[in-house]
């Protein structure tokens, strides 16, 4: 990637994305490409041969996603499916008909499944079932990769497809219907916090066990993966170190301070008991995380204080 190749990066308003565009940015590339999902549904095959066919870019970072926690997931089934195969299987076939130079897919660690040995390594996709709460969405995630392999191997597209652990960071979601657990336990603890509440309602059991990477080393991780990742087989990105919910709730509520209990809210799904990362291949490669989950925590609550608090 030279620093005035056209790079599009689908999804820049998402966590993700504006993490990837902030990157990119600071390391000086100068042509980046962006649309919202307003100005371009992804979804749609004729608006997305068009934009292609107009732009041309040379690097793809594919970030664009119907994107949830275990709640929105399991409730909008449909949308997770129907979209993110569109959204991919639109740009994937575009960047090999108008021959983008290379393209990463971002999936999950949800693709792998459910009860895999851990440390999750990457040859243990397709070995066994699927967690129930996120399936449609996995399915979509599975299928992109296999895009990628299959243009691949019959086209010989550089096409590269990343695994990222659990993320957090600047720009999350924080809907506490629809959002991953780390801003929901934000937001909870410091509504909790301001309004004196007497406890903070945790869902599940609190033991399933989760792996957090903050979404700007995340970002760094991908910059160096399309500079130096060439190969067919997927890479997880993620720090190699999980904990409990339980144990994260715990942190987040030293973090913002509230002084309260915890109470568990067993009606609500558990989901994947672990999916810790292996991520040995990503260490290989040249990459490590930089961010501790407490200091990433602490930048993700001031940024939320930040965008959502009145002052
Ligand atoms: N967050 C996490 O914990 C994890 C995320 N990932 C993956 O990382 C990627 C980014 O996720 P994240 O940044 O968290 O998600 P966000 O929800 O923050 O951002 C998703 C972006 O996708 C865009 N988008 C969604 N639907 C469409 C559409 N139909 N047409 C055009 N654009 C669309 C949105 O654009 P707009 O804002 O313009 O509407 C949005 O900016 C996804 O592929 C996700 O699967 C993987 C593992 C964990
Ligand atoms: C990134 C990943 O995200 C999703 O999977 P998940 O890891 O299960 O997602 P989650 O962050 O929503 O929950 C993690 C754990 O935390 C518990 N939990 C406690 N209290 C809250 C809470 O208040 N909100 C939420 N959302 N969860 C909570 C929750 O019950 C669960 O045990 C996938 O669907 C899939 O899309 C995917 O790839």
């Amino acid at each position: 990637m030279h620093k005035d190749s056209k790079i599009y990066v689908a999804g820049h308003r998402g966590m993700v994305g504006s993490a990837i565009v902030r990157k990119l940015q600071s390391e000086g590339f100068s042509n980046i490409i962006t649309r919202t999902s307003k100005e371009l549904d992804l979804r749609s095959q004729f608006a997305v041969d068009n934009f292609f066919q107009e732009e041309r870019p040379a690097y793809v970072f594919l970030a664009a996603a119907k994107v949830g926690g275990i709640q929105a997931n399991n409730t909008y089934r449909a949308e997770f499916l129907y979209d993110n195969l569109m959204i991919e299987a639109n740009i994937i076939h575009s960047a090999y008909k108008y021959e983008v130079e290379k393209l990463m897919f971002l999936g999950s660690s949800c693709i792998y499944p459910k009860l895999a040995p851990q440390p999750l390594k990457e040859e243990y996709l397709l070995t066994g079932p699927l967690e129930p709460t996120n399936e449609p969405y996995a399915i979509a995630k599975i299928a992109g990769v296999k895009l990628c392999e299959a243009y691949r191997d019959q086209y010989g597209c550089n096409f590269i497809s990343v695994m990222p652990t659990n993320l957090y960071g600047y720009n999350d979601n924080y809907d506490l219907s629809n959002s991953h657990v780390l801003p929901a336990l934000i937001r909870k603890f410091h509504e909790a916090k301001e309004a004196g509440a007497p406890a903070v309602t945790v869902w599940g059991t609190g033991s399933p066990r989760r792996e957090f990477l903050f979404a700007d080393d995340l970002a760094q991780a991908c910059l160096y993966l399309m500079a130096h990742y060439n190969e067919r087989e997927l890479v997880n990105i993620g720090t190699g170190e999980d904990i409990t919910i339980k144990e994260l709730a715990l942190l987040v509520k030293e973090v913002v301070g509230f002084e309260g209990d915890l109470e568990f809210d067993t009606s609500k799904p558990d989901g994947t008991p672990r999916k810790l990362m292996d991520v040995s291949k990503l260490h290989r490669a040249g990459f490590k995380h930089s961010t501790s989950l407490s200091e990433g925590i602490a930048l993700a609550y001031a940024d939320f204080k930040n965008k959502f608090v009145e002052v």
